[in-house]
């Protein structure tokens, strides 16, 4: 009992809770796996249903010792395994939104996201390695045993809270905001279910799935590999990090566990088909793999063929969305794709959701092929931007079709056109669409076309900023080992026969490989520097 006599607030069977709506669907099968994750010791150990509650309930005892109230922040510091499934599931019981962050964040990195969010408890696995915690944050570990408190966290008063309810905020993923501040997107539990919820139409999973999750735990998309795999009874297999790095580690790891279904961003393929293409076609002819789901970036048409072509039965699913909605759409693409596509769908919104296109005129886009920016209608869309409601009032803004009505929309940043079948297709970030002599550039296209040319197996285009000249068109590519460097002049020749002379790369870099961010995502900024150096 809790010091006004009542019992500490919790989320009620009944209600809308992150707990709740992920383990409901083992309740029926104690036995089953839940998840399959690489053993200490080496080789794979699997964790229950009945084991994962139960290690979920034994840390909810230990968090609910400290006296914490709804609210309360806890970081949690791991990579995706049943410990840290058990652990955040605690926090959401508890009405606790939980801030993930993998073991490899810098410590600025880290000291920013404490800066900010001010948690009251950071957890690290038995093993972590972090060290120097600000003193006025408690500290403790987690592992299959459960939560030991290192240092009490600092009591801010009695418990004011009374329940957890769906829109108290789930978890808080910080994403480097343009400013280097980082950004906390606050999502709260009836998002989080709404998304899920919605993302069951693809009809994508069965309880015989094993699902591979390859994210880094602060991406949502890890949060969604959790999600997904759990509330279809299915089974969730962490991809350790280090099996990441080496194709054919990976690759033996997803054979070994027998994963059905792999959710990756498309970077974590380019090695994959660059040296052990034979093996992963194994791993759909012979092996179990039968499902490849994406996210994160637009997957570059060249590499989407060659995985399509190692895994000619497979099901390919483009996932598109920003963190602060969770995501918009789940398109099952054709597999393979139509020789003459040029772009991939990203579909249209689950349902439950709607997308409205708004033009540079503030009015809705209704013809198909005319470019707006996806403003989302949704049960999923966040909280807000942690201690930033100005930020967060010019992304949730009023109904464009009815500012009067007072309901909020996502303003996504992204553009995108209509297709004739009213498809859904993406033309990138606004703020990221370039002009040279006044043209918009679509990079995309760009891309596609160099990606195309023989002996190229991966291009990044970027505009970049020309002293005394206006803004020039840059593209970094790949090469096949075995070729030759391609002559700049005949892949400028090559793309002025498809592409408007002013969407002719001015200027071509080979790179050995392309430099990726912490998500995984190609780092373009990082490309850019290779050149201002
Ligand atoms: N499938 C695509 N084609 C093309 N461009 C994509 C795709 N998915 C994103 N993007 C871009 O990435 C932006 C968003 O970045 S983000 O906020 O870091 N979040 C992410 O990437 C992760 C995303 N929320 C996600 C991923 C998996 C599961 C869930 Br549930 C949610 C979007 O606004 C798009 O610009």
């Amino acid at each position: 009992m809790s010091s006004n006599g009542t019992l500490p607030p919790r989320a009620h069977a009944s209600v809308d809770n992150l707990r709740t709506y992920l383990l409901a669907a083992g309740a029926k099968t104690p036995h089953r796996a839940a998840v399959i994750q690489a053993a200490p010791g080496g080789g794979l150990e699997t964790v229950s249903w009945g084991e994962l509650e139960a290690r979920t309930d034994r840390c909810v005892e230990a968090l609910d010792a400290l006296g914490l109230d709804v609210g309360d922040r806890v970081i949690i510091e791991s990579d995706t395994s049943a410990e840290a499934v058990a652990t955040l599931l605690a926090c959401a019981t508890l009405g606790l939104p939980f801030v993930p962050v993998a073991p490899g964040l810098p410590d600025e990195r880290l000291r920013a996201i404490i800066a900010s969010a001010e948690p009251a408890l950071y957890l690290q696995t038995v093993d972590g390695k972090r060290a120097d915690i600000p003193e006025q944050v408690g500290t403790g570990r987690f592992g299959p045993e459960g939560v030991v408190v290192e240092r009490q966290p600092v009591r801010r008063g009695p418990r004011r809270r009374r329940t957890v309810t769906p829109v108290d905020t789930a978890y808080i993923i910080f994403t480097s905001g343009t400013t280097g501040r980082p950004k906390g997107v606050a999502m709260s539990h009836r998002g989080v279910i709404s998304f899920l919820r919605g993302a069951r139409a693809a009809d994508f999973l069965t309880i015989e799935d094993r699902v591979a999750g390859t994210a880094p735990l602060q991406f949502d998309f890890a949060l969604f590999d959790i999600g997904f795999a759990l509330s279809h009874g299915a089974t969730l297999v962490p991809v350790p990090r280090d099996r990441l790095t080496w194709p054919r580690r990976l690759l033996a790891f997803l054979r070994e566990a027998e994963v059905t279904q792999v959710h990756a961003v498309p970077s974590v393929w380019r090695p994959v088909l660059r040296h052990e293409p034979e093996m992963l076609a194994e791993l759909g002819d012979r092996g179990a793999l039968r499902g490849i789901l994406f996210s994160g970036e637009a997957f570059p048409l060249n590499e989407l063929r060659g995985v399509q072509a190692l895994l000619p039965k497979a099901r390919f699913i483009n996932l598109y969305g920003p963190t602060e909605c969770m995501a918009v759409s789940v398109t099952e693409l054709p597999n393979p794709l139509p020789n003459d596509a040029e772009r991939l769908s990203i579909g249209r919104a689950i349902p439950g959701a709607e997308v409205t296109l708004i033009g540079a005129d503030g009015q809705s886009v209704e013809e198909p092929g005319v470019i707006g920016e996806i403003y989302l209608r949704s049960t999923s869309l966040f909280n807000g931007y942690w201690n930033d409601p100005e930020t967060t009032r010019a992304t949730l803004v009023p109904d464009p079709l009815h500012p009067r009505s007072g309901q909020l929309v996502l303003k996504t940043g992204d553009l995108a056109s209509r297709g004739a079948d009213g498809e859904l297709y993406f033309h990138g970030r606004a703020d990221s669409q370039v002009q040279i002599r006044g043209n918009r550039v679509e990079l995309g296209e760009v891309e596609t076309r160099v990606a195309a040319f023989p002996g190229i197996t991966g291009a990044v285009a970027s505009v970049l900023p020309h002293e005394e000249d206006e803004p020039q068109l840059h593209v970094f590519v790949t090469c096949d080992p075995g070729e030759p460097a391609p002559d700049a002049r005949k892949v400028a020749a090559f793309c002025r026969t498809a592409l408007p002379v002013y969407m002719v790369p001015h200027k071509m870099h080979v790179v050995d490989e392309f430099p990726l961010s912490a998500n995984g995502k190609v780092d373009r900024t990082a490309l850019r520097a290779l050149v201002s150096s």
